[in-house]
């Protein structure tokens, strides 16, 4: 007897520094999904489950060293690929992450600083076969991002670092968007938002 296998979803992760318009965008590519009658799971990291929820709450509101921060955020990065990545992609179902591993590099290697040989290390041993199948990368000048946030909310933890950290996550995003042209696609997010949706929906229409 054969068995039925789906063919396996596609795992799409969206990327920027804090306030770069990610949220705005997921919410827009889960609908252009869901349109074409695929199932959908919109996640986000550090988070998507009970229990990277609660390491959420610790990473953005507690201080604490730089490498305790990287190992709860790929904690909580383990739990959510065991409880909910996995099993959705191998249903068939896709799966939009609101950040995942390249945040790790932009953030602690490139915001604070770590090695990103350790970062590199940690992301081998937690997901070694595991990769997006698209990344979009949001860039936009700091001072705009800012200016989106201050309008916006209060801010977290990461949300209050100073300009120049904010400098080194987004050159480190860019860094790995040229590291990896295959995997990411980077949209100029001073556009407006009805720009950027143009050309969102021509990039998940690529996607079969
Ligand atoms: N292209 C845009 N033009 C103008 N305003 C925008 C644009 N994109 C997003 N915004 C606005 O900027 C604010 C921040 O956007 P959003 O919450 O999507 O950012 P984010 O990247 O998800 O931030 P964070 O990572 O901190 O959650 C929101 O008020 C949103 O409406
Ligand atoms: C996955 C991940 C996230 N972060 C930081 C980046 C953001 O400032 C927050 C998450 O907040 P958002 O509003 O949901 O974007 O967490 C990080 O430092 N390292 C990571 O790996």
């Amino acid at each position: 007897m054969t068995g039925h296998f789906p063919p396996r979803g596609k795992f799409i992760t969206f990327e920027g520094i804090d306030g770069a318009g990610k949220s705005t965008h997921i919410r827009y590519c889960a609908d252009l999904v869901a349109a074409r009658g695929i199932e959908l799971v919109s996640s986000r990291e550090p988070g998507g489950t009970p229990l990277g929820e609660k390491l959420r709450e610790l990473v953005l509101h507690e201080p604490m060293h730089l490498e305790t921060e990287a190992l709860l955020v790929f904690a909580s990065r383990r739990e959510h690929i065991a409880q909910v990545i996995e099993p959705a992609l191998a249903r068939g179902a896709w799966v939009l992450s609101d950040r995942f591993t390249d945040a790790s590099f932009a953030y602690q290697g490139g915001g604070r600083g770590m090695d990103l040989v350790k970062i590199e290390t940690l992301a081998n041993w937690v997901h070694p076969e595991l990769w997006p199948d698209l990344t979009i990368l949001f860039d936009v000048p700091l001072e705009v991002a800012r200016a989106r946030l201050d309008a916006t909310r209060t801010l977290d933890k990461f949300e209050q670092e100073k300009a120049d950290f904010f400098l080194a996550a987004r050159n480190e995003y860019l860094r790995r968007a040229a590291q990896y042209p295959e995997r990411f696609r980077v949209i100029d997010s001073t556009q407006t938002i009805e720009a950027i949706r143009v050309q969102l929906a021509a990039i998940v229409a690529e996607l079969r």
